[in-house]
């Protein structure tokens, strides 16, 4: 029988999407031995080292390097990633396929809502987008650095007095506590972080078996909509550690995207909207990321980027 070798990281989440993208694929072909390979990444070790590198370069960060070698060396046919952590530049000689439907695309917080928060209150994210979109609607929140995997920022709600944490929706729903989920956040105000939601499956260019089983577990309205998101991202040089928000929605065969930059005090803010045909979500990523930087994106960006070591 033929085996198809899928690696992901070692955390509840990277299992659960493995599990989540392997369903299907088994019914599908009930001949094909899918075997799952662990990889673990310097990110998931040593905090302080994935800090300095979750910035992008070129191709490899802190969560996603080892997986990368791994793919390159043949000791795995396929990595299931979360898109959005994945850095926009592709690694030469690997190749994303289409993602499969993405979940839920919202942040969302969990302890309290919005209106609910007191005064002052303070707010467990180490997104720096995230603390620039609470900051924008409500300055007087203290936003408190979490860390480490999603179970973990979760229970820093009550280790760490929080009066409330922002989480991908995503991500608590995939381990099954979307019952912990107090208040879904809008997506005009908050639009998520580009692809987020999504799997970023990404195989060797030249991997026809691979290829060949995967080739249908692509959803086209899904890749138009992360395509044009990531686009926009790559368009202002950003990784995923930026305060950029992007939003695709596809409707019938029209794709719309909204980007958005805050200052990480809250203070400053552009955002762009357009629309364009579902077949051209580069473009239009990039018409949008266009908008943003005539608005003064850029000035906004270079306040937070980090400085080379
Ligand atoms: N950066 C960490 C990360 N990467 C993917 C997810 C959740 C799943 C997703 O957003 O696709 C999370 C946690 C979070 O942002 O809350």
């Amino acid at each position: 029988m033929s085996t198809l070798v899928v690696g992901s990281r070692a955390s509840h989440l990277a299992r659960a999407q493995v599990r989540e993208f392997l369903a299907p694929l088994r019914e599908r072909f009930p001949g094909v031995v899918f075997r799952r390979r662990v990889i673990t990444e310097a990110g998931d070790q040593d905090r302080r080292s994935a800090l300095r590198d979750v910035s992008e370069r070129g191709g490899g960060s802190a969560f996603s390097v080892n997986q990368v070698n791994a793919l390159v060396s043949g000791e795995v046919d396929v990595i299931v990633h979360s898109l959005k952590d994945l850095p926009t530049a592709n690694p030469p000689g690997l190749i994303l396929l289409p993602p499969p439907t993405r979940a839920d695309v919202h942040d969302a917080l969990c302890g309290s809502t919005l209106a609910d928060l007191p005064y002052g209150g303070r707010i467990g994210t180490s997104a720096s987008r995230r603390i620039a979109q609470l900051l924008h609607v409500r300055p007087d929140l203290v936003p408190v650095e979490i860390r480490g995997n999603v179970p973990t920022r979760l229970g820093k709600l009550r280790t760490q007095q929080l009066d409330a944490v922002v989480l991908a929706a995503a991500g608590i729903k995939r381990l099954g506590r979307g019952d912990e989920i107090s208040e879904i956040l809008p997506v005009g105000l908050f639009p998520p972080s580009p692809g987020q939601g999504a799997l970023g499956i990404q195989i060797r260019e030249d991997n026809e078996w691979a290829r060949e089983v995967l080739a249908g577990s692509g959803d086209p309205v899904t890749d138009a909509e992360v395509r044009a998101e990531r686009a926009m991202l790559a368009e202002l040089h950003g990784g995923c550690s930026v305060p950029v928000g992007a939003f695709g929605k596809v409707d019938g065969d029209v794709l719309t995207l909204h980007g958005q930059v805050t200052s990480v005090d809250g203070g400053r803010q552009v955002e762009a909207r357009l629309s364009g045909p579902v077949s051209e979500p580069e473009k239009l990523g990039a018409l949008v990321a266009g908008l943003l930087l005539d608005q003064g994106a850029e000035g906004i960006l270079a306040e937070v980027r980090p400085t080379a070591a």
